[in-house]
């Protein structure tokens, strides 16, 4: 493709790229906020998770608009405040880095130049999810470059990958790690993913009942080394009745051993926010998705009887955790959570800064290196004009707002076609999860189309299908066993949106300018959070937003003759699914009856742009924004 990506599907009649203007970022939300400061315990935690790329926040969405440089400022301000206080604070991140944004994925190995931005945090702790295992280039880039450079506090105590020099499988990062925090307090920390199985053969996940059962994990739970404080943290749902949810199976390898030391579980994957109680002295906490949510957990209760805690038990001048973690918990220990909205309006809230003090240095830096990727890789240019916002799942899944009927199957049933086969019907099925986030009124750009469907699956197909059998195969998947996403809510914002007054300025110049630009009035619409602590944790309130079920597959039916149903069609399906499809056809198909359908590099990634300068060309150079 050239530098224009116009050369993406074979049916875009629309001249190429009409213009580059760029999108702004997200003011800060003026009339909703923080509603009260963090309670801060004796060991307190920051945590993100499924961060996905989204490292230049929702430019789209001010009450997630704050890029990765303001959470650089935020996160050094917040160690500071903790070592003034006499506290301990930990920095966590528990996986998934790539796939959902084009920072991270517009490069030809995902993470190229997103992975030194996200460095720009300086974690006590990270681990590996399972979107860095799908791609053998992406996990190997993990393995040889960001292990090495992040050296112990890089753990993926069940994931390994191929040493091409040793012939062997190798632990990624360390497989536990034994710390002591600069208050004191020895920490045991294991960083598990789920028991997944969709990683190329570059790596292993060891399942956590094997890796429970390994000799370096008995001797780091069993250690003489004393041990104030175990960190579990993983890409792996908190909540203990998800079935991807392996933290539990750890938990009681752990409880064993040390029946009421506190255990402190971090979690993710599942891309909502949560809060779970484990048992007196443990409760875990899940931070959301894709840099809508940063996380907050703070527990105190340690003394000279438990621990080598040498700090202050409750820090001056803030609120202190209070609630145990249970009602009658024989326990010491008291614990907190909260959910962070991600803008600089919480940032500056938190740390009790102005809008003009806020910036260190260092922030700057990082957001000037996000606002320099994405014009090296013209994420901002504008490929067409969507007329209303499509989501996922605010509406039914049939409803005209919903991204499936709205966007995604007239967008592969105009996109998706083979010309020397175009006269065909045709059926073009792909899994819902592929569909990674909705797609809001205004500029469509090449950014979004990463937003909306990141993944590099190839559209495969088997010609001339009896459609008696092909029509079954849609419904089989959809009552079989991976069908059913998760329907817990999730924090998404529906309706804010960008200033569309402010015409092009740098993400620097914008946050300038805060003081005097026009600003609309938003509500910060968007999930509340219910969890084990009850519905508190959001910290700032949100109006409440549906959250309807969705099927895990979708069809489209293409070149179907008006009231009688085709011999045969061309079933046309992402590579991702294609063992599933294969099996709900049954014996009489084999993986050498597909092949690519218009060619191995045509992608799940191909479809929307050309789809944006066939339908959305409208008002494409006076494009308006989503009203509040
Ligand atoms: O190539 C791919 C890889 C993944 N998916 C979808 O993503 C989810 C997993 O995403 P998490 O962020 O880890 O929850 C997977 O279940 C698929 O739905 C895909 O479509 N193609
Ligand atoms: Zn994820
Ligand atoms: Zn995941």
């Amino acid at each position: 493709c050239g530098s224009d990506h116009s050369c993406y599907g074979p049916t875009n009649t629309v001249e190429h790229v009409r213009h580059v203007k760029r999108i702004q970022p997200g003011a800060p939300n003026a009339a909703y906020g923080p509603k009260a400061p963090l309670e801060w315990g004796q060991l307190n935690f920051l945590h993100t998770t499924d961060t996905h790329g989204w490292l230049e926040g929702h430019l789209k969405e001010q009450n997630y608009g704050a890029d990765w440089g303001d959470f650089v400022t935020f996160s050094r301000r917040m160690k500071q405040t903790a070592g003034n206080m006499g506290v301990d604070l930990l920095l966590i991140d528990t996986g998934d880095l790539h796939d959902g944004n084009g920072l991270s994925d517009a490069t030809t190995i995902d993470g190229t130049d997103s992975m030194p931005i996200f460095d720009g945090i300086e974690y006590d702790l990270l681990t590996i999810g399972n979107h860095e295992l799908y791609i053998s280039e992406v996990a190997y880039e993990m393995f040889n470059t960001w292990a090495r450079k992040w050296g112990d506090r890089y753990i993926t105590s069940n994931v390994k990958a191929f040493n091409q020099t040793s012939g062997q499988y190798e632990y990624i990062g360390a497989t536990h790690r034994y710390f002591t925090t600069p208050k004191g307090l020895r920490v045991m920390a294991f960083g598990v993913l789920f028991d997944f199985t969709g990683n190329s053969n570059a790596s292993q996940v060891l399942k956590a009942a094997e890796m429970v059962q390994e000799e370096w994990f008995k001797n780091a739970v069993e250690t003489c080394e004393p041990i104030d404080v175990f960190v579990l943290f993983g890409h792996n749902p908190v909540r203990q009745t998800d079935s991807s949810n392996t933290l539990k199976l750890v938990f009681d390898e752990i409880r064993k051993v040390h029946p009421t030391t506190p255990i402190q579980i971090l979690g993710g994957h599942s891309h909502i926010r949560d809060f779970a109680v484990y048992d007196d002295n443990s409760v875990g906490i899940e931070s959301g998705r894709y840099c809508e949510t940063l996380g907050w957990m703070s527990m105190t209760g340690f003394d000279a009887s438990n621990s080598n805690f040498k700090g202050v038990k409750n820090p001056h001048g803030v609120p202190n955790p209070t609630r145990p973690a249970r009602q009658g918990a024989k326990s010491p220990f008291v614990y907190s959570r909260r959910y962070l909205d991600w803008n600089r309006q919480t940032f500056i809230y938190h740390t009790k800064q102005t809008e003009a003090a806020f910036d260190y240095g260092s922030g700057l830096r990082v957001t000037d290196e996000v606002s320099q990727v994405r014009e090296e890789l013209k994420l901002g240019d504008v490929y067409g004009c969507a007329p209303q916002t499509w989501c996922i799942s605010c509406v039914p899944f049939n409803d005209t707002s919903n991204i499936f009927p709205g966007v995604v199957l007239p967008a592969v049933s105009a996109i998706v076609v083979n010309k020397t086969r175009e006269d065909k019907s045709r059926l073009i099925i792909g899994n819902t999860g592929a569909i990674r986030f909705d797609l809001h009124q205004g500029p469509f750009t090449y950014d979004d189309n990463f937003i909306v469907s990141p993944f590099r699956d190839a559209f495969l197909y088997i010609p001339d299908v009896p459609y008696e059998l092909a029509k079954t195969v849609l419904p089989k998947l959809n009552s079989g066993p991976i069908a059913k996403r998760d329907l817990v809510t999730m924090p998404v914002p529906r309706d804010s949106c960008t200033d569309p007054t402010l015409g092009y300025l740098t993400r620097r110049e914008m946050r300038q300018s805060h003081g005097v630009v026009r600003r609309q009035e938003v509500v910060t619409s968007g999930y509340v959070t219910t969890d084990d602590f009850g519905s508190d944790g959001d910290d700032t309130v949100h109006t409440g937003i549906e959250n309807y079920a969705l099927p895990g597959y979708f069809q489209a039916e293409v070149n179907f003759a008006e009231g009688s149903n085709p011999e045969a069609v061309d079933l046309i399906f992402v590579d991702f699914i294609e063992s599933l499809i294969l099996a709900d056809l049954g014996g009489n198909y084999t993986s050498d009856m597909v092949s690519c359908y218009i060619d191995c590099d045509f992608t799940s990634q191909d479809f929307m742009l050309p789809y944006a300068k066939l339908v959305w060309q409208e008002n494409i150079d006076n494009c308006p924004l989503a009203q509040a």
